[in-house]
């Protein structure tokens, strides 16, 4: 076991992905069966007493990978010695809405936020942040945590990745574990795009596994652009557990690497020109990207064809418009 403990910070700790994201931390999900956690919690003053509930449970499970816990709804105590911050701290959509919907309430949160992470976590901390709108809250939490290296802020589009390989397995029955490769383009939103030509099932590109251009093209899209609202719709809350375990997906290839020949999607700053497949330079956009060595990096040399192009600049310039749209807001505060 290596000695020292991960500091590893969940805001938002008292609500439903926290509640199922801290036991999963805690096994090792998110750095691996060796590696030592202190966790570290945060939420709001009306929330306080729950998220004492929360570290009370963690506590009672004995976990031996945990060695500590801080609760605390200061986030600059929270923020403390942080190595990988996990934002999930904001306000859900309900039935009905758009993620966009809930930016009022959340942008503020990043743009606080932000200036605690720098001043607190660790050189080298590495976000991921959860909370929707989450390209766009990543996005914000980056330009005002200056100091925070841009490629270390980054957005959850692993629980799009992991629907769409969901989708490939239920459609060709085969194992998850076989279909790899799949690619969320943009933004965590219902503009997403759901790409499986360069994807494989088995061994098999997928295209000709299902052998249904219609349907990849039509139903698959749909579904996985929509997955979030049709939880919404069957829990009356949005997805939790799912979201929880995407998580640690994010982080653990991010921080151990992806398995070679396999890539994954997250929601990065895109560096601009022809190795962002020409999305705009400071966008937060979902990418195909390998991570090595704690770094990520976007799959090079992807062939687009024009229905993938115009479905990758379409989220980009939901993108765009939500970026002017905090914008505003932060300037109205
Ligand atoms: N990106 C994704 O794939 C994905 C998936 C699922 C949910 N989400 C989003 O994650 C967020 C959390 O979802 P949830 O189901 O856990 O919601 P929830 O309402 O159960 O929990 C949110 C928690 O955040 C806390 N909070 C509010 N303001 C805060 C602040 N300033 N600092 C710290 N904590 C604060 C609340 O008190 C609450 O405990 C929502 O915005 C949701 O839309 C994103
Ligand atoms: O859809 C939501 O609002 C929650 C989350 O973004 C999801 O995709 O499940």
């Amino acid at each position: 076991m290596s000695p020292t403990p991960v500091h590893v910070l969940i805001t938002g700790a008292a609500g439903q992905i926290g509640y199922a994201l801290a036991p999963q931390v805690c096994r090792g999900a998110m750095l691996g069966a060796d590696v030592p956690i202190v966790l570290h919690l945060l939420d709001i003053p009306p929330a306080e007493a729950s998220l004492k509930g929360v570290a009370m449970e963690l506590t009672d499970a004995a976990y031996p990978l945990l060695k500590g816990i801080v609760a605390t709804v200061d986030v600059d105590e929270a923020c403390k010695g942080v190595d990988i911050a996990v934002m999930v701290g904001g306000f859900p959509r309900g039935p009905g809405m758009e993620r966009k919907e809930v930016m009022s309430k959340n942008v503020a949160i990043y743009k606080g936020q932000a200036s605690a992470l720098e001043t607190h976590a660790n050189a080298g901390c590495k976000v991921v942040v959860v909370a929707n709108p989450a390209n766009t809250n990543a996005l914000i939490l980056s330009n005002y945590a200056p100091k925070i290296p841009k490629e270390n802020v980054t957005c959850l589009t692993r629980l799009d990745h992991n629907r769409a390989l969901g989708q490939v397995s239920e459609k060709t029955g085969a194992p998850v574990s076989e279909v790899k490769n799949v690619i969320i383009w943009g933004n965590h939103s219902s503009t997403q795009y759901p790409d499986v030509n360069h994807g494989e099932v088995s061994g098999m590109p997928i295209r000709s596994a299902i052998g249904d251009d219609a349907y990849l093209d039509g139903e698959f899209v749909k579904t996985v652009q929509q997955r979030g609202a049709a939880i919404i719709a069957a829990r009356k809350l949005s997805s939790a557990l799912s979201a929880a375990s995407s998580v640690c997906d994010h982080v653990r290839d991010w921080v151990n690497g992806t398995a070679p020949g396999t890539w994954t999607s997250m929601g990065v700053v895109s560096p601009g020109g022809d190795d962002a497949y020409g999305i705009e330079e400071g966008l937060m956009y979902s990418f195909p990207v390998t991570c090595a060595n704690g770094r990520w990096s976007i799959v090079p040399g992807l062939k687009i064809d024009d229905r993938s192009r115009g479905l990758m600049d379409a989220t980009a310039a939901e993108l765009k418009e939500e970026k002017a749209m905090a914008e505003e807001l932060i300037a109205a505060m």
